[in-house]
């Protein structure tokens, strides 16, 4: 029997931790087959990115088309884009139903603070990209720039979350990562569902090795929706894989920097 198809249209981590290289590593461990369009490359490692390369945005069609015509994809899933002309294209594509659940990472700077979005591009995820979105995964930072607010508490944190629910996206999952708040030494994410709230909660892992969680997280959601789990289910079953990955990439010592996650632990 095939395996579900999943396509990921994102960045390249040369240090191996984050963005495509993630998502890949996130598909194969769950038992999907990954495709991929890339938007970007990156000189990376665990310390910080050295250079970002952008690929034009007829290119980054031109692989996702190739993929479309060819395979089954059953979900996909948005990363590093890069730019706006990136943002826009992949829009397009998105508001045509080209992009079958569609799990939108709006990412924008690395975890080493380093910038992977133009700024021009923050809009577009408001104005075209969200509206077609299955589920989106900002971070703290993320939710802030995209609700045009600050978020310092948990109450905000979920008020963030509807926010977000209201520009257009079935799903939107608000992570808690890089809470600061958090005193009870837990990694929260608030979830909106269409109508309800919720939080997923794990213990925080005490480790410098967070690199690439955040695109783990929504490839892991990607391959739930792949496989056909309903989607506050993949939402769910994405935080326990990487809770297991997190855990266990703790015992590693990779890299002077944020090290990565054990994608097959
Ligand atoms: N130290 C940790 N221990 C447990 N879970 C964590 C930890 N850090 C992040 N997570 C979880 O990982 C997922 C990704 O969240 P996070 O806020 O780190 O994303 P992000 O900032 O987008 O990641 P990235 O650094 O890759 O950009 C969330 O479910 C979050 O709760
Ligand atoms: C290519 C790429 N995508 C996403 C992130 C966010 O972790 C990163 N550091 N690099």
């Amino acid at each position: 029997m095939n395996p579900p198809v999943a396509l990921t249209i994102a960045g390249s981590d040369s240090g191996g931790g984050a963005g495509i290289q993630a998502d890949l590593k996130t598909f194969a461990a769950l038992g999907v087959f990954g495709t991929s369009a890339i938007t970007a490359l990156t000189a990376q490692n665990t310390v910080g990115v050295r250079g970002v390369h952008a690929v034009p945005a007829e290119f980054v069609l031109a692989q996702a088309e190739a993929v479309l015509e060819d395979l089954p994809v059953a979900a996909t899933k948005t990363g590093m884009l890069a730019t706006a002309g990136i943002v826009h294209a992949v829009a397009k594509l998105a508001a045509a139903g080209r992009l079958p659940s569609l799990v939108v990472d709006p990412v924008m700077v690395a975890s080493s603070g380093d910038r992977l979005l133009e700024p021009a591009a923050e809009r577009l995820y408001v104005a075209e990209l969200l509206p077609h979105a299955t589920v989106v995964t900002p971070n703290l930072v993320e939710a802030e720039v995209l609700v045009k607010g600050s978020i310092g508490t948990l109450a905000e944190q979920r008020e963030a979350a509807v926010a977000l629910g209201a520009l257009g996206p079935s799903v939107v999952v608000v992570k808690g990562g890089h809470a600061v708040s958090d005193a009870a030494g837990e990694a929260v994410d608030v979830v909106w569902d269409g109508s309800t709230i919720h939080e997923l909660r794990a213990p925080r892992v005490d480790t410098p090795n967070n690199h690439g969680t955040g695109c783990t997280f929504a490839s892991a959601i990607a391959a739930g929706l792949a496989k056909g789990l309903a989607v506050t289910e993949a939402v769910t079953a994405a935080k326990t894989y990487v809770q297991r990955a997190v855990t266990a990439g703790a015992r590693w010592s990779l890299g002077a920097g944020h090290g990565p996650l054990d994608h097959f632990a």
